[in-house]
């Protein structure tokens, strides 16, 4: 163990630079995005707890970051720290505390029924208010901090391992053991730093309360622990500490999106897809089963018929598609609306005369686009409900395994205040639900913030008949309206993004020939050389994808048996009939996908899921030029 002299030397000389705010302790790490928490029947599964407890100033905060660093692939880690729930002080209390003279070492001090309220909150997935606390003043503030979405939460405290109720919820103790000279040394130095005090003050509060709670609570309380850790010297032991973590953690990995599309029957189709329709779908009209009974199809009137022949069509223009999809969503919020609650309400007439009518119940009415499908949805929402407040989550699917990810939130106030969230009516926005993964999350997450199932809405321009059956078995209060069932969902293998994929060519002549247009407007290239100083030798060709810019969402699979002419999926092309002269980004594309060949070895491909027959991505007709 390193000496307090040893120790203040060696710190001042090689400062390390902190990657965390040092104002306030606790400390929220996300990266890439969050994965499904919940199992596919839709239930939380709890986050992982580790508490921390030791003497003040032995080192917890550190081994709670060190940690946090160390699970920088885990998308969400938390720290809590206790000091956020010490007890609302009167202004007596205060000035005492001014004087040192008020005790803040005993397990008193802590409010411990909200400390572990809040943690039981997170572990369970829902979101939490806590309070924030203020060193310098000794004083709650008035604002509170909104926490959501921990993977892994750290608690640490000097009575983290104190209270029983704290304890069962932990799956791992640690106790931080550090020698008590070095811990004053180093509280004397952090606390006139950071905490505005002096050391006169610090030395009397210590001698008064400090070294006393140390010796009769917090060191007792180390035989709790599952793990004692030194308070310096101790990256080896943090080391362990992180592996074991790791370890746990990667037994409650989830990957369920395959699942939840494989359910049903499955069958390989010529060009590599896969087609999975539910085992009871063949045959399936409206209102046979169960799962529709909570489902608001919207009457097939002729003129919805018409403009889902629109949408569905891959020839419709992007206006023409804007204009219909505006349309459509008006509609299907309207039906939406009909299912909130109305009361009587009588007015008067211009005319003189008193007559009884309706009022729909709004004012607890949210909507919530799932990005970047729902968003064509908030203009049909603000048409009819002008100043419905409106919240959004952007929701990607992993593009190696088709989890879907939550990879940013914004909600409501409504939604985020617990108080107020369990009055909510929500409507969830999304165009159109596949495997229903995306929905689920974006249900989850609203059930999280205390929304109850019976109040949300989910609403779609259509939805697969397998969504609808995991949605309907995962969460049976929540409403779902959509303008159509489609009844197939297919697997593919889409390139990544924009960039050509495959080996590009030299510098030189070439035409590009379209072997394949695919769903989505992807398009089988090939490159024929015509020879030059290039080294891409006449004849010699080479196949890569590309977005067709032109027609971006071409819904068109010349190997589907039934994909004629009127099946849908609209007019087959034959492959290989366009030729032309690529044009200089297209070269610069193509080069940039050789540079990047190496890097992108990987992940060359994104799993989708595909609603047949569909309106193929309804967010990039209705945004993208
Ligand atoms: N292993 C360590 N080696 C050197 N200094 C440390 C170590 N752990 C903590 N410290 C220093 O001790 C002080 C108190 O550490 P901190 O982690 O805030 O303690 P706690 O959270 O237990 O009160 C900080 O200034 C910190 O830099
Ligand atoms: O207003 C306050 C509240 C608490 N303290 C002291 O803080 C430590 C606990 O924090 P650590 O970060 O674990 O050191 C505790 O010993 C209290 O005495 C305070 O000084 N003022």
């Amino acid at each position: 163990m390193s000496s307090p002299s040893a120790e203040a030397s060696s710190s001042s000389r090689t400062r390390q630079p902190n990657r965390f705010s040092a104002k306030g302790k606790n400390v929220v790490m996300t990266s890439h995005g969050r994965l499904p928490w919940y199992s596919p029947e839709g239930k939380n599964i709890e986050a992982y707890v580790i508490g921390i407890a030791g003497g003040s100033a032995s080192g917890k905060t550190s081994v709670a970051r060190a940690i946090l660093s160390a699970l920088n692939y885990v998308p969400t880690v938390l720290i809590l720290s206790q000091d956020s729930f010490y007890r609302k002080h009167t202004q007596e209390e205060i000035d005492l505390a001014f004087k040192s003279d008020l005790d803040l070492d005993h397990p008193d001090s802590i409010d411990t029924a909200l400390f572990a309220k809040c943690l039981a909150d997170l572990k369970q997935g829902r979101a939490c208010e806590i309070p924030v606390y203020s060193f310098v003043h000794h004083q709650r503030m008035p604002e509170t901090k909104y926490l959501y979405g921990a993977n892994v939460i750290i608690v640490e405290g000097i009575m983290a391992l104190q209270s029983a109720d704290m304890r069962a919820l932990y799956d791992l103790k640690v106790f931080v053991n550090c020698d008590s000279d070095l811990m004053l040394a180093r509280r004397i130095k952090r606390d006139v730093k950071e905490r505005g005090r002096d050391v006169d003050g610090i030395l009397d509060q210590y001698l008064r309360f400090v070294k006393a709670s140390y010796d009769n609570f917090v060191q007792p309380s180390s035989k709790h622990a599952d793990i004692i850790v030194p308070g310096s010297s101790n990256q080896l032991a943090i080391d362990l500490l992180v592996s074991h973590i790791k370890d746990q953690l990667d037994n409650r990995s989830l990957r369920f999106r395959s699942r939840l599309g494989r359910d049903g029957q499955s069958r390989p189709l010529a060009n590599g897809k896969t087609q999975v329709t539910p085992s009871n779908n063949t045959t399936h009209t409206f209102g046979d089963t169960d799962e529709d009974s909570g489902v608001i199809l919207l009457e097939q009137t002729a003129q919805l018929q018409g403009i889902m022949t629109i949408l569905r069509d891959c020839e419709t223009e992007r206006g023409d598609f804007i204009f219909y999809a505006d349309r459509l969503s008006t509609m299907i919020v309207e039906k939406a609306l009909s299912l909130l609650p109305h009361e009587p309400h009588r007015v008067q007439t211009p005319v003189g005369m008193s007559t009884e009518g309706t009022i729909s119940m709004q004012e607890d009415l949210v909507g919530v686009s799932i990005l970047r499908s729902g968003g064509p949805f908030s203009h049909g929402l603000r048409r009819v409900v002008r100043d419905v407040p409106l919240g959004a989550m952007l929701i990607q699917s992993d593009p190696k395994t088709g989890e879907p990810i939550l990879l940013s939130l914004d909600l409501p106030q409504s939604v985020k205040n617990g108080e107020t969230s369990k009055t909510v009516r929500a409507l969830l926005l999304d165009s159109q639900m596949g495997t229903g993964a995306a929905a689920m999350m974006a249900i989850r997450v609203l059930l999280d913030h205390g929304v109850p199932e019976s109040n949300i809405i989910f609403l779609a321009f259509l939805i697969s008949r397998r969504g609808l059956t995991t949605i309907r078995r995962a969460f049976p209060s929540v409403q779902v309206v959509t303008a159509a069932i489609d009844p197939d969902l297919y697997e593919m293998h889409l390139p990544l993004g924009n960039a050509v994929l495959g080996e590009a060519a030299g510098e030189g002549d070439y035409s590009i020939t379209v072997v394949e247009h695919d769903t989505l407007g992807l398009q089988r290239l090939n490159l024929k050389g015509d020879g030059g100083d290039s080294g891409f030798e006449a004849g010699s060709s080479l196949e890569g994808y590309r977005i067709d810019n032109q027609n971006p969402n071409q819904v068109i699979d010349s190997d589907r048996p039934d994909s004629g002419s009127g099946s849908g999926f609209g007019e087959r092309r034959d492959a290989g009939q366009e030729t032309w002269s690529p044009t200089k980004q297209q070269v610069e594309e193509l080069k940039f996908s050789r540079d990047r060949k190496d890097s992108m070895k990987e992940v060359k491909q994104k799993r989708a899921w595909v609603v047949s027959p569909g309106m193929g991505h309804i967010g990039d007709r209705y945004y993208l030029a």
